[in-house]
């Protein structure tokens, strides 16, 4: 709701909708009310817009757009009923103007924020536009450039920043809403056409048709697949072509097609879904209400190698002091350079970065071979080699060294949580921390708990991940965890793909081309081959202790094809080794070519093994691909592994490059229909019958048996979870 004051001369109206004071209808409607109480009441000369609880607003009530007529209808002419006001109306911006709360905001004749406040138009980001006129007002506000930078990415800008750009008149340190009044009793009686943004010509750019020709480029090669940014940026374009009312007529037009392209929807799931994963719960009924999280004030690394100098990255920025460790001094002195490396480039990134990181301060980051100095850390990071014994052997020393209440946890991409816990005297302390490479970069932390990791653990760990600006997504233990567990059937299907007839260009083209930022083989080229190789080796699957008289390609009952095996053995690693799946320019190198040899490899190796090459069609290699992924997220989901397909979901988009506005595989799987996913699985399944990926999982079946519910009763069809807490 909105409430209404009358002061002085100056009528206040007080957005209200904890906690984010979200332009709900009943919102609108008092807003509206509002306005015309203080139009009607002579005595009232100026009115100042302010949000409840220290934030403006962050725009549209989301959950409003399953009803967007009524919506979409009413927050347009109340922007235009503001700017229309005969007295001046001022906004104080605290905390947040986002979205429509903006557009609210360019609606008022005058804005005064406060300098810790945020603004932004990020609609884009939730698969919309900026509805309520503001693609219309902000370029007249403050240029064609900048708006289009704001809206087609949806970035939230620093008041000091919109300061620069014009977007607010006045920023203050004190209390914004005394300092909005004041400027509302200044203004009373200055003229008000200046300040009407809709009455003002949109400021012209040297060669605009030139200029918009190139930034359309840029926006169709960053939106890959999403529709959002490029009519974002149509909208913007109108505003360069037409009078105010027919540039808000054609913004009407394309919020429409976007509001009905089901992108929206999928990025709206999205959006709450990673707010819903914050709500961890653990199938024993532990939770944030049930545990809180222990202070970090002192971690440790161990490990600078890839996922070490990221993590070590990651701590430093934010800000918790901490110990890097390694094997030897030629380990050590080879990680800190690479980690200094990374701390400098990000220090160049931000404003004020080498004070901020403080990282040549010894108090903060200290490198160190020594295992003793681990004795008074929190929390420590184990990220040596995928290697079971080694990871015991170092969890054993850890629980000897480290002080009693210090949290152990492991970077592990697959291995078994409680077998690592095992080497300790604390196995209630052990936790997974599977971060993404780069972890710097990359914002996903999968939390793994054992048999034994206690909430407090889990808590602490959470905490973690919002302290490192990380979505923490809890999950239970098994090979692989969610996201690896998920992604060995999907990479498993890409290389039989290439057995039966297809290219790793062709497979890579098909996925990239439905949104993944790169393809399976791509992906495999980039993290290094040999990760796999190892691990298969490991388990026994290629390498010396493979039982002579195994067949090529099976490995107990199953299909198992040894094409990447075969390249490794070449010493074909991927980008390391400037071949792989592909071809680079040089060892390191990022440009993949398709290379010939590879396709030369291919046709002998289908000789050598009578496969007869056929051509594979983009429906099947999608269908194989994807299928095969999803229907591992049903086994997950049926085992208790994750409290619900929102964080398969999550996992998927913020660690795997799964396209955002498809809104994660188990959304995916809804949009597509589960009947048609079960139907095509049956259907590979009766084709390769010695390929248990593609079998449809019991729940996937029972779901579509039950009349394919909507993802959100998924859960409740599941008859009873196992517990791993
Ligand atoms: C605001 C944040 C930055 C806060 O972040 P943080 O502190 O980290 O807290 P959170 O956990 O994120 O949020 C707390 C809590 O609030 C919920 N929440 C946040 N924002 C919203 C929101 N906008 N709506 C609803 N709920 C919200 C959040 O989910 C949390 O709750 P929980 O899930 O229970 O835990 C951050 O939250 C943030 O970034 N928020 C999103 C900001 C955003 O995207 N805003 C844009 C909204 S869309 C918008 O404003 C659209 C418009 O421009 C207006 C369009 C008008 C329509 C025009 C239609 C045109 C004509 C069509 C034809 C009509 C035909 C006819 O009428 O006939
Ligand atoms: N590379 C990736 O993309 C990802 C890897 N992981 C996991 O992270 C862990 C580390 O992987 P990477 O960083 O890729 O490996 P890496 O090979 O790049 O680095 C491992 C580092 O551990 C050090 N080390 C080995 N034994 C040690 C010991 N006893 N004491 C101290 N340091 C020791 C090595 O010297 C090396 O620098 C593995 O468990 C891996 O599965 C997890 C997510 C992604």
């Amino acid at each position: 709701m909105a409430q209404y004051a009358r002061g002085s001369a100056v009528a206040v109206i007080r957005l209200r909708n904890p906690p984010v004071n979200a332009l709900s209808l009943a919102v609108l409607q008092t807003l509206e009310d509002g306005l015309k109480k203080a139009d009607a009441d002579p005595s009232v000369k100026a009115v100042m817009i302010c949000g409840e609880n220290g934030k403006f607003s962050a725009g549209a009530d989301i959950r409003g757009f399953s009803s967007p007529k009524r919506l979409g209808g009413a927050l347009g002419p109340i922007v235009s009923l503001i700017e229309s006001s005969e007295k001046p109306v001022v906004a104080a911006i605290e905390g947040v103007a986002l979205g429509g709360g903006l557009e609210v905001a360019l609606g008022c004749h005058y804005r005064i924020a406060h300098v810790k406040a945020r603004m932004g138009l990020p609609e884009v980001t939730i698969g919309l536009l900026p509805g309520a006129e503001g693609t219309q007002r902000l370029p007249r506000l403050i240029g064609v450039p900048a708006a289009l930078d704001m809206i087609t990415t949806g970035k939230h800008i620093p008041a000091t920043e919109a300061l620069k750009l014009g977007l607010v008149d006045e920023i203050v340190e004190e209390n914004t809403i005394e300092a909005a009044i004041r400027l509302a009793n200044k203004v009373i009686g200055q003229p008000l056409g200046p300040r009407r943004l809709s009455l003002k010509p949109v400021p012209k750019v040297p060669n605009m048709e030139a200029f918009l020709d190139e930034a359309l480029v840029k926006v169709k090669r960053q939106a890959r697949g999403c529709l959002a940014p490029e009519l974002c940026f149509q909208a913007v374009r109108a505003a360069t072509q037409s009078p105010f009312a027919e540039g808000v007529r054609r913004e009407r037009e394309l919020f429409q097609v976007l509001l009905s392209s089901g992108q929206a929807q999928a990025l709206q799931y999205a959006f709450f879904a990673e707010r819903a994963v914050r709500r961890w719960a653990t199938p024993s009924g532990a939770s944030w209400s049930s545990a809180a999280p222990q202070p970090v004030r002192r971690a440790a690394v161990i490990g600078l190698g890839t996922m070490g100098q990221g993590i070590v990255t990651s701590l430093v920025k934010a800000n918790i002091p901490l110990v890097a460790l390694e094997q030897d001094l030629e380990n050590l002195n080879k990680g800190r350079k690479a980690v200094m490396l990374l701390l400098q480039r990000e220090a160049m990134k931000m404003e004020g970065g080498a004070q901020i990181l403080d990282f040549h301060n010894p108090a903060h980051l200290q490198f160190t071979v020594d295992f003793d100095l681990l004795r008074d850390v929190d929390l420590v990071i184990e990220a040596v080699f995928e290697n079971m014994a080694l990871k015991k052997e170092i969890f054993h020393k850890l629980s000897k060294i480290c002080k009693p209440g210090a949290l152990l946890c492991t970077n592990t991409s697959a291995l078994n949580i409680d077998e690592i816990a095992s080497a300790t005297n604390r196995p209630q302390q052990v936790i997974g921390t599977h971060f993404f490479s780069p972890a710097h970069v990359m914002r996903l932390l999968e939390i793994i708990y054992g048999r034994h990791t206690s909430p407090t653990a889990i808590a602490t760990a959470m905490q973690l991940a919002k302290a490192l600006k990380k979505v923490g997504v809890v999950v239970g233990n098994c090979f692989g965890f969610v996201g690896n567990r998920m992604m060995f059937p999907y990479v498993q299907q890409a290389v039989f793909l290439l057995e039966e007839g297809s290219r790793p260009e062709a497979v890579d083209q098909v996925l990239e081309d439905f949104g993944f930022k790169i393809g399976p083989f791509r992906m495999s080229d980039l993290a290094g081959l040999d990760v796999g190789w190892r691990s298969r080796k490991d388990q026994g699957l290629t390498g010396p202790s493979l039982p002579a008289g195994t067949p090529a390609r099976q490995r107990h009952g199953q299909r198992y094809s040894p094409l990447p095996d075969l390249l490794c053995e070449q010493g074909r690693f991927g980008q390391k080794t400037a071949r792989g799946w592909y071809l680079y320019e040089k060892a390191g190198g990022r440009t993949a070519t398709p290379d010939p040899w590879l396709h030369n490899f291919l046709s002998q190796y289908r000789d050598t093994h009578g496969i007869q090459t056929r051509f594979i069609d983009q429906e099947e290699i999608l269908e194989r691909c994807l299928f095969s992924l999803i229907n591992e997220g049903f086994a997950i989901l049926a085992e208790g592994i994750a409290s619900g397909p929102e964080h398969l979901d999550v996992i998927y988009i913020n660690g795997y490059g799964w396209p955002e506005h498809r809104g994660g595989p188990m959304f995916y799987a809804s949009t597509v229909g589960l009947p048609r996913v079960l139907a095509k699985l049956q259907k590979y399944s009766e084709a390769h019958p010695d390929v248990p990926g593609l079998r449809p999982s019991a729940f996937l079946k029972k779901l579509v048996a039950v009349g394919n519910p909507p993802l959100k009763e998924w859960m409740s069809y599941l008859s009873q979870q196992s517990s791993k807490l």
